[in-house]
């Protein structure tokens, strides 16, 4: 399902962090293309070799990622395996995963966090439309390759990353029925995660429940908890939309996509009203 890439053809340069079961590093692979040589600048990720039970998962994202192309999914290259190391080669997306970016205090606008969250919903909506599950919608699986300008009017630009290997205690981005039911991820587990996500994003990347212990964070699902709400009324409404505890009732990428839009108009009403100097 996916390029196998030389081993010899990498070449690693810095660590970039470790996720679990994975470490990242900067680095390039070669290509030989009509007699040239071609280096890309690449993200490595590496399975621990330890973790062998995780291969199916690792290669299963990768070939998920790697089957469909979209400007906002992430460009996975092919892997690489040598010896018991697997290696997944994706595209370098400039400044990484969106949760780290916001915590590092980059002050950024209510239209740069809804623009952020329309492509989130625009790369769901076309996972939707090829009934493609990602399984793993997270502020920290979303990377951003492009930071935006407010004055020059550039809108940051973000790529869904593989759904990488699914961790456990994942509430509350992991929907509340996928809890008995691990197998059947459907599209409508997307929709809670996505909201969960947009509750990070305005959050500045802090995590929901952050601090909660396993069973508290059971509890929080065991009594329908909601997320703390926004003070945005029409914000908070679509988050409580996407994590509804039945699945059937959450809203399709369209409406989604169409409360976005009119998030955006109002939003920038807001800012308008706050600005004009009343006479
Ligand atoms: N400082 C810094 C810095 C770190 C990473 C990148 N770039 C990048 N490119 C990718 N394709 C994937 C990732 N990831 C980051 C976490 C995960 C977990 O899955 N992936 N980061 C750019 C700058």
């Amino acid at each position: 399902q996916f390029h196998m890439i030389k081993y010899e053809d990498l070449k690693w340069d810095e660590s970039l962090g470790q996720g679990s079961f994975t470490r990242i590093y900067r680095g390039h692979k070669t290509d030989i293309r009509d007699g040239e040589n071609y280096t890309t600048e690449v993200l490595l990720k590496e399975l621990d070799a330890g973790h062998k039970n995780c291969w199916e998962s690792f290669f299963e994202s990768a070939s998920l990622m790697s089957q469909i192309s979209h400007k906002h999914l992430l460009l996975v290259y092919g892997v690489s395996v040598h010896g018991v190391q697997n290696i997944m080669v994706q595209e370098f997306v400039k400044y990484g995963a969106l949760d780290l970016y916001l915590k590092r205090g980059r002050s950024v606008s209510v239209s740069w966090k809804l623009d952020v969250a329309k492509q989130l919903a625009s790369a769901l909506n076309f996972l939707e439309e090829k009934h493609i599950v990602h399984g793993n919608i997270c502020a920290k699986n979303l990377l951003l390759a492009r930071e935006g300008d407010q004055s020059q009017g550039i809108s940051p630009f973000i790529k869904l990353s593989d759904p990488g290997i699914m961790v456990l205690d994942r509430i509350p981005w992991v929907a509340p029925e996928v809890l008995d039911a691990p197998d059947d991820l459907t599209l409508e587990c997307d929709k809670w995660s996505f909201g969960a996500t947009v509750w990070e994003i305005f959050n500045n990347g802090n995590s929901p429940l952050q601090g909660w212990d396993l069973d508290e964070k059971r509890q929080f699902y065991e009594s329908f908890q909601k997320l703390p709400p926004s003070q945005w009324a029409e914000l908070a409404d679509l988050i409580t939309q996407c994590m509804d505890y039945q699945a059937a009732l959450r809203p399709s990428c369209r409406s989604i996509i169409r409360q976005l839009n009119s998030l955006i108009t109002s939003g920038n009403d807001v800012r308008y009203t706050e600005l004009q100097i009343i006479p």
